[in-house]
């Protein structure tokens, strides 16, 4: 595979931009097919829009952005909060007067041209708020209904791509040291070998007492290396904890640190974690997405409370009341006025406030911003030491050059094993039959290299292991849900934390039953014998089946009627033995076995349903796991994905069940049949009765 070796780096940054392009193409193309073919209701019930909303409030935000509150109309809302949807801060929308109900087909541009696109700032029960793209203020006046409805997110791909073409127009001459070794033109400095008794990072003073060996022993290796080191941290085996520590002992080696994620969350799970250790931290990023404790050390709160943000407080506030006086005016003239006087405004008030934003930055040991925020302006001059990346497995490699490009040194932490960045393109027809850039322009595309080939991917396959330190004591499965996926994956080097390795539902600290379901840490309800049939998410008289021939909102998907009525009566008998349901979550391959499984959220409010792939990160005491499968045929689709199923058993810290047709997914890959025979030696096995399953689902 070309990732193993030597890249030339413009080639690399060709084949990037070109495989970029068609990912956005897709994401574009999938919005729109979309928003043509189905109604505002529709995509409203889907997650995609929200609609009947009138704009209540209009102000000033960070950068000089128009910011509007939609909230919902009275007309059609009598408790005044907005439906149930699925718009997230940080999704790009588009806001525009409200089409008639009925689904003619509508184009998306011709959409936009009567609306106005921006980022969603926040969601609350009443109101959304959206930061309008620039100088639209005249736009934003809508005076009748109006709905909002997701776009691509044709932001985050600009950054990325402005970082590829820099890259792409580098000479080699200009390749710093650190560049190469990121290419395989060099390689890493050496690491002393024997690194407990190195000079200098042999006797670390460590802030934390309860750090474990491989722990040490990673920070010991990333303090060490020069250019690059990789921290390997399997599930549970307290990676950001790790990072806390390297961090702090970056800064009292006078280190500048900048600190990266690919999601706000993860950067905010850092911020919170140091913000006790009194350590001068900036975090970027609009404030409306951070999370509420985050919020003190947010660049936006620092310009207003700091000395250095007074003088931006005055513009503010003019432009605040100049808005205003917009509603108030009548004449054309007038506003016309009003809005040259805005403009000028608006480029006073970036002066001011990139001056405070440099004071900020400069000032601070730690900024920590999401990869693509930190190729905003406040950074453009800023240098920094080390880039520390968590969840580097889970991000692009274009979005980690966003920090990189500058950088003289990178720490990644992440596991390779679980599931990479979901990537539209790469599986879909449109992907590979559409045209790019890079195939017009001719330039030379590396083969081999997709966008799910992460940073993280791509270092180890160039520099091999030794630029990598594993962390092996995991503090949260029980020891036998560990054992498999440690032996496969893990190289059978993880060890369960005394605290965590015999620990059983039956001694939840609430008070639970001890009985079959709460003394085994390993269940598996093995549907064999064809009673359990999968289905396709059209097959049948489900509600998807309905928008059969239109662009379906759920994607292909699968799910098993009778697998989840095992699912329900395990539930039952969870909750029915004590366990609350928040402490239990029931996790699938497939969205539509989600949704088939939905109306178990009404019966044990509480319970949490997601998705193997959403549940990435997450942890609950009881895991059940619906694998779907069950047809004649051995097909397992993209259970066969090693990571997804390594995802998906590695959540539990108590228990782990397991429901699927062993017969089937047996035959689905090497790794599958190891994991049924596995099971079938060490869980509590189970054949369920059909007549319990039909009248108990
Ligand atoms: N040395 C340690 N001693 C005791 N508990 C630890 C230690 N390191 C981590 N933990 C605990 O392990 C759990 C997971 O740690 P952490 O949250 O840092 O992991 P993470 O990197 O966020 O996630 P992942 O579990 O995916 O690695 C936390 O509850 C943390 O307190």
């Amino acid at each position: 595979m070309a990732i193993r070796d030597t890249i030339d780096v413009s080639s690399f940054a060709s084949t990037q931009l070109s495989l970029l392009d068609q990912e956005l193409q897709c994401e574009i193309q999938e919005t729109s097919s979309l928003i043509s073919n189905h109604s505002p209701r529709a995509l409203e019930r889907a997650g995609q829009a929200i609609t009947n909303l009138v704009v209540s409030s209009q102000r000033t935000g960070l950068g000089g952005k128009t910011v509007l509150e939609l909230s919902p109309d009275t007309a059609t809302s009598t408790s005044g909060d907005l439906p149930e949807h699925g718009i997230r801060t940080g999704d790009i929308v588009l806001v525009a007067e409200q089409p008639a109900g009925s689904a003619k087909k509508r184009e998306v541009k011709d959409l936009e041209k009567k609306g106005v696109r921006g980022v969603v700032t926040k969601v609350q029960r009443s109101f959304v708020g959206v930061a309008l793209d620039e100088d639209k203020d005249d736009a934003a006046c809508f005076i009748a209904r109006v709905w909002i409805v997701k776009l691509a997110d044709e932001v985050t791909y600009r950054r990325m791509n402005q970082t590829m073409e820099k890259l792409q127009k580098m000479s080699e001459a200009e390749y710093s040291s650190f560049i190469r070794v990121l290419f395989g033109l060099s390689s890493p400095s050496p690491v002393p070998a024997d690194l407990a008794s190195d000079s200098d990072v042999g006797k670390i003073e460590w802030f934390d007492p309860i750090l474990n060996d491989s722990q040490k022993d990673a920070i010991r290796f990333a303090l060490a290396s020069r250019e690059v080191a990789l921290i390997h941290g399997p599930p549970g085996t307290g990676k950001t904890h790790t990072l806390i520590e390297l961090i702090l002992q970056m800064i009292k080696r006078g280190q500048k640190v900048l600190v990266c994620g690919p999601s706000n969350i993860s950067v905010d799970n850092i911020v919170e974690r140091l913000s006790p250790r009194k350590v001068p931290i900036v975090r970027l990023g609009h404030p409306a997405r951070l999370l509420p404790s985050v919020l003190n050390h947010s660049l936006d709160v620092l310009t207003k409370t700091s000395e250095a943000g007074a003088i931006v407080k005055d513009v503010r506030a003019e432009m605040d009341a100049k808005q205003a006086s917009i509603k108030k005016t009548k004449s054309g003239k007038e506003r016309r006025a009003i809005y040259a006087d805005l403009k000028d405004l608006r480029k006073e008030y970036r002066e001011r406030e990139r001056k405070c934003v440099t004071h900020l930055v400069g000032g601070s040991k730690v900024v920590l911003a999401t990869l693509h925020g930190a190729g905003g302006s406040q950074l453009r001059h800023a240098q920094f030491d080390v880039v520390v990346i968590d969840e580097a497995s889970q991000a692009l490699e274009a979005q980690c050059w966003v920090p990189l490009l500058s950088a003289k040194k990178v720490v990644c932490a992440g596991d390779h094993l679980q599931l990479p960045p979901t990537i539209k393109s790469l599986n879909s027809k449109a992907g590979s039959n559409l045209k790019t850039k890079g195939d017009a322009d001719g330039a030379k595309m590396i083969k081999g290299l997709t966008l799910e080939t992460t940073l993280f991917d791509r270092l180890l396959a160039l520099h091999g292991p030794s630029i990598k330190r594993m962390l092996t004591t995991q503090y949260r499965m029980h020891e036998s849900i560990m054992r498999f996926p440690s032996n496969e994956l893990y190289e059978s080097k993880l060890i369960a934390a005394d605290a965590v390795k015999a620990r059983l539902l039956r001694e939840l600290e609430y008070g639970v039953e001890d009985g079959e379901d709460t003394t085994e840490p390993i269940v598996f309800i093995d549907t064999q014998g064809g009673d359990f049939p999968e289905k396709n998410e059209d097959d049948g008289d489900s509600d998807y089946s309905k928008k059969k021939g239109k662009s379906s909102l759920y994607g292909d998907s699968k799910c098993n009627e009778m697998e989840a009525a095992l699912v329900r009566l395990h539930v039952t008998s969870l909750v029915e033995a004590g366990v609350r349901p928040e402490d239990i979550a029931v996790v699938t391959p497939y969205n539509a076995q989600l949704a088939v499984l939905a109306p178990l959220k009404e019966r044990f409010p509480g319970i949490e349903l997601g998705s193997v792939d959403g549940f990435q990160g997450r942890e609950k005491e009881a895991v059940i796991v619906s694998l779907v499968r069950s047809n004649p045929n051995g097909e397992v689709g993209f259970l066969g994905e090693k990571r997804r199923l390594n995802v998906a058993m590695t959540r539990p810290k108590r228990s782990l069940t397991v429901i699927g047709d062993s017969e089937t997914v047996k035959r689905g890959s090497a790794f599958l049949k190891k994991w049924m025979e596995f099971l079938e030696d060490n869980a509590d096995l189970r054949y369920p009765d059909l007549s319990t399953v039909t009248a108990g689902g």
